[in-house]
C-alpha cells in the first residue's frame, strides 16, 4: 500500500490471479454509443459495463447480471474492472449503478452457495471478502446511484461506497436482512454497518433483519440523498463534483485514516472468516434453509 504517496492504497497484493474468468470477456473495448474519443471509449464483461468520461475523470460502472447476484463471475469482474480504473490516472471516481430494471443488487448469488462442496464455498467467500476490501479501501471516490433494491451483500457494495443515492421508490428498500433468512452477518459486514449508522441503530437493524424504505433510510443515514428515480444519475455526478472538489491527496488519506482499522480487522482474521463462514453454510439445516428459501424466491416470480 503506497500510502505514503496518499495516492495509491488500496492493497494490491490482496488480488488473486483467480483462474475464473471463465466466459468473461473483460478488457474488450467499444466505442460508446455515439462515437467519440478515447474519452468515450466504454470497455467491460458480460456482467460489468463500464462507461468512463476521461474529460470528467469519472466512470459509471453498471452491474448487468441477473437480479445483480453477487456470483463468482460478477465479484471477479467488479474486482478487475475497479483496478483497471485504479490504474487509469485519468480516473477519479466511479458512480456505481445497475443496468438491471427494479435491482440495485440482490446479494450474496444464493446459487454459489447452495448445494455446493466446500471449497467452492471458500472460493466463493473469498472474492466476497475482495470485492469488499478493494472497494471499501479503493483510493477513487466511488458513488453508488442506487436504482433498484439493494438488500443484504447489495447493501454491502453501497456502503463500500462513499456516498449513496437512492431512488424515492418505496420498493427499493436497503438494509442487512441477514437474520431473517435465518443467517448471520459476519462481523465486517456488521462493523461496516455500524461505521455508517452508530451502534445503536446498527443493533436494531441487524437483530431485526430491517430492510429501510427510502424515507427510514435516509433518516437513520443509510444513504444521504433519496431523490426521484429520475434524478438518481444525475444527484449522484452533483454528489461526485462535491467529493472531487478535494484535493485527492487529503480524501485519500481521510479515508483511509477512517477505514484502515476495519480493513485490518478483517485482513487479520480472513482465513478464519472464511472457514467459519464455510462451516455455517455446510451446514445441513442451512443448506435446507437456503434451498427453501431460493424456491420461495422462483415461486414468487411465477
Ligand atoms: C455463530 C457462528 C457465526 C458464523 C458466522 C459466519 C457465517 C455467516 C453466514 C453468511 C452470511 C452472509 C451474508 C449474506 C448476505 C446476502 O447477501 S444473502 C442474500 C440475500 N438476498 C436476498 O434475500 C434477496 C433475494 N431476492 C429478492 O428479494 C428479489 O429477487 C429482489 C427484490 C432482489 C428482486 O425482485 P424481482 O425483481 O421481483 O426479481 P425476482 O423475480 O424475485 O428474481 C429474479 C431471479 O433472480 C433470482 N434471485 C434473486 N435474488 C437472488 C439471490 N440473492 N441469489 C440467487 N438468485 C436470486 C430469483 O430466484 C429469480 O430467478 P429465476 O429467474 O426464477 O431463475
Amino acid at each position: 500500500m503506497a500510502l505514503a504517496s496518499g495516492v495509491r492504497f488500496a492493497p494490491r497484493a490482496l488480488l488473486r490471479p483467480w483462474a475464473l474468468l471463465r466466459g468473461t470477456t473483460l478488457g474488450r473495448t467499444e466505442p460508446a454509443a455515439g462515437g467519440g474519443g478515447d474519452g468515450a471509449r466504454r470497455f467491460g464483461s458480460q456482467r460489468v459495463l463500464v462507461e468512463p468520461d476521461a474529460a470528467s475523470g469519472v466512470a459509471v460502472m453498471k452491474l448487468r447480471n441477473p437480479s445483480n447476484a453477487l456470483s463468482l463471475e460478477l465479484l471477479t469482474e467488479l474486482v478487475i474492472s475497479l483496478e483497471k480504473l485504479e490504474n487509469d490516472k485519468t480516473f477519479r471516481g466511479i458512480i456505481l449503478t445497475s443496468d438491471c430494471p427494479r435491482v440495485f443488487c440482490a446479494g450474496l448469488d444464493l446459487t454459489e452457495i447452495c448445494g455446493r462442496n466446500p471449497a467452492h464455498c471458500a472460493e466463493y467467500w473469498k472474492a466476497m471478502q475482495e470485492l469488499w476490501l478493494r472497494m471499501y479501501l479503493s483510493s477513487l471516490v466511488l458513488v453508488a446511484a442506487i436504482n433498484g433494491a439493494c438488500p443484504a451483500g447489495g447493501c454491502i457494495i453501497a456502503l463500500s461506497c462513499d456516498c449513496r443515492v437512492l431512488a424515492d421508490n418505496p420498493k427499493y428498500r436497503i438494509g442487512l436482512n441477514e437474520t431473517l433468512l435465518g443467517i448471520i452477518a459476519p462481523f465486517w459486514l456488521k462493523d461496516t454497518y455500524v461505521n455508517t449508522i452508530g451502534h445503536r441503530a446498527s443493533e436494531q437493524a441487524l437483530q431485526l433483519g430491517s430492510l429501510f424504505p427510502p424515507a427510514e433510510a435516509l433518516q437513520v443515514g443509510l444513504v444521504d440523498q433519496v431523490v426521484p428515480e429520475d434524478q438518481v444519475q444525475s444527484t449522484a455526478l452533483s454528489e461526485m463534483a462535491r467529493w472531487l472538489a478535494v484535493p485527492d491527496h487529503a480524501r485519500q488519506l481521510t479515508k483511509n485514516m477512517m477505514r484502515k482499522a476495519t480493513a485490518d480487522r478483517l485482513l487479520r482474521q480472513r482465513d478464519a472468516d472464511t472457514q467459519n463462514f464455510v462451516s455455517f453454510v455446510c451446514r445441513d439445516s442451512i443448506q435446507k434453509s437456503l434451498q427453501a428459501y431460493l424456491e420461495k424466491l422462483r415461486q414468487r416470480k411465477g
